[in-house]
């Protein structure tokens, strides 16, 4: 994988990638070779010589000190300042992540010191460890040490995406995806235009996988207009492109934020203008500008982004994942001959084909209360994934139960996860659609392709 990285960088570097189309590198040049970095710094490196340098230094260094200044200067007059918000546990899912985050080490530790695990040094790259796996199963990785209420994070292995989670004193796991991730930063970023006083329009692009909690949150209390895009974060980031402030990420943690230079330009001039609070707001948003990575989702920027973010607030994990409350949902894959046979439309929220597909999907779900469920062919595996959430307040009765009960018990053996007592019910429900859905539905339409 790393050398497939490297392969990409010098495939990159020999081009000129000017406004989507590449070029040939002129005769006589001599690419650089920059070693062993993540795949987000290799498009910081591409975006920087892109924009002949406005973007930033060309080099690792570069990287590390445009994030780190960003940074400190962020945290440096925090509401909050102690060791809880100083220090942070982090996975490395043995990838390149720790490599790179080691190096970055000491540019951060005036306002940041991180314990690296899965750093490499053995274990295997994403094995039981990494943002994927935490995500998907929702439990800790393999050797890292958690205490409770402590806020710990997995980069996943070439770090362009990242994960929160912590253990709350019952050794209850709480997952705080990139829904949550989106949200924490967008109401910083909103409060930060309200004080600036400027119409910048901010928008937040989510895929189909976006927990709707989090989408209603988001609308509802927020205030800030939602849009949904395919899977994929060239979808999200092209659709974030149409804003002065584009949020975007996948509930898997893979996203950033886009500024638009108009917003950027007038951002820059607001920090100029003197001594008001609103000069102070624009400054902090400059910072912001500089740290995110904008040329793609990047687990340590977006990581420095999201503590500067906690400590400027006083926020501890707690109450940043008490913001909403995720739906309980479940995801599987499902193994068919042809996953082409399955097409969607509407953000690959609805089915195409096989006719009558949707039709039995809207029949399930329209019993549970807040359910939504949707069928999609994978753009990278030859599989189709089946996706269901459900409120847990659902009515209920003996027989239901009894049938749950075998469901869980199944799979709590199957997938050897234990599930709150007090999920009991949404589990189940969760189950029972993911269950119907995939193993009468999409047997039923697929077992004649
Ligand atoms: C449900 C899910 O996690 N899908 C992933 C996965 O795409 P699929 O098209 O679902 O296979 O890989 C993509 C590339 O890494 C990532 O962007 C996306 O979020």
């Amino acid at each position: 994988m790393l050398t497939e990285l490297r392969k990409t960088f010098y495939l990159l570097d020999n081009q000129f990638i000017i406004k989507g189309r590449t070029q040939e590198k002129p005769a006589g040049r001599v690419a650089p070779d920059y070693g062993l970095v993540t795949t987000p710094q290799l498009h910081y490196m591409v975006y920087c010589r892109n924009t002949s340098g406005r973007y930033g230094k060309a080099t690792i260094e570069g990287y590390y000190e445009k994030l780190s200044k960003a940074f400190i200067e962020l945290t440096k007059q925090a509401f909050c300042s102690g060791d809880d918000y100083r220090s942070l546990k982090v996975d490395c899912a043995n990838g390149i992540g720790a490599l790179k985050l080691r190096e970055m080490e000491h540019y951060i530790s005036q306002g940041l010191s991180v314990q690296l695990f899965n750093d490499g040094t053995k274990g295997k790259l994403n094995h039981l460890c990494g943002a994927d796996f935490v995500k998907s199963h929702q439990k800790p990785p393999q050797g890292m040490e958690m205490k409770a209420n402590e806020r710990c994070c997995s980069f996943d292995g070439d770090a362009d995406r990242i994960v929160y989670y912590y253990l709350d004193v019952d050794g209850h796991f709480h997952l705080i995806d990139g829904d949550k991730i989106a949200t924490l930063i967008s109401s910083f970023l909103k409060e930060l235009l309200l004080e600036i006083g400027e119409s910048l329009n901010i928008g937040v692009v989510q895929t189909a996988y976006a927990n709707g909690s989090s989408t209603r949150y988001l609308e509802e209390v927020m205030k800030v207009p939602v849009y949904c895009t395919k899977t994929g974060v060239k979808h999200l980031h092209h659709k974030a492109q149409e804003f002065d402030i584009g949020v975007y990420f996948e509930a898997n943690g893979h996203g950033t934020v886009l500024f638009s230079k108009a917003a950027e330009t007038k951002i820059k001039q607001l920090a100029k203008e003197s001594g008001d609070k609103k000069r102070e707001a624009a400054k902090m948003l400059e910072n912001v500008i500089d740290l995110f990575n904008q040329a793609a989702g990047d687990a340590i920027s977006d990581m420095l982004v999201i503590e500067a973010i906690l400590t400027r607030k006083g926020l501890t994990v707690q109450q940043w994942d008490a913001l909403y409350t995720d739906l309980p949902n479940r995801q599987l894959k499902v193994k068919v001959a042809d996953r082409q046979v399955i097409s969607t439309t509407d953000a690959e929220r609805q089915v195409v084909t096989p006719l009558g597909l949707q039709e039995a999907i809207n029949d399930l779900v329209k019993t549970y209360r807040l359910s939504r469920a949707f069928v999609r062919p994978s753009g990278t595996e030859d599989i189709v994934r089946v996706y269901a959430e459900a409120d847990s307040q659902v009515s209920w009765d003996s027989s239901t139960e009894k049938v749950c009960r075998e469901s869980l018990t199944t799979w709590v053996v199957g997938a050897g996860r234990r599930e709150k007592k007090t999920d009991f019910k949404s589990v189940a429900i969760s189950l029972i659609i993911k269950g119907l859905m995939s193993e009468i539905c999409l047997c039923r339409f697929l077992s004649s392709y």
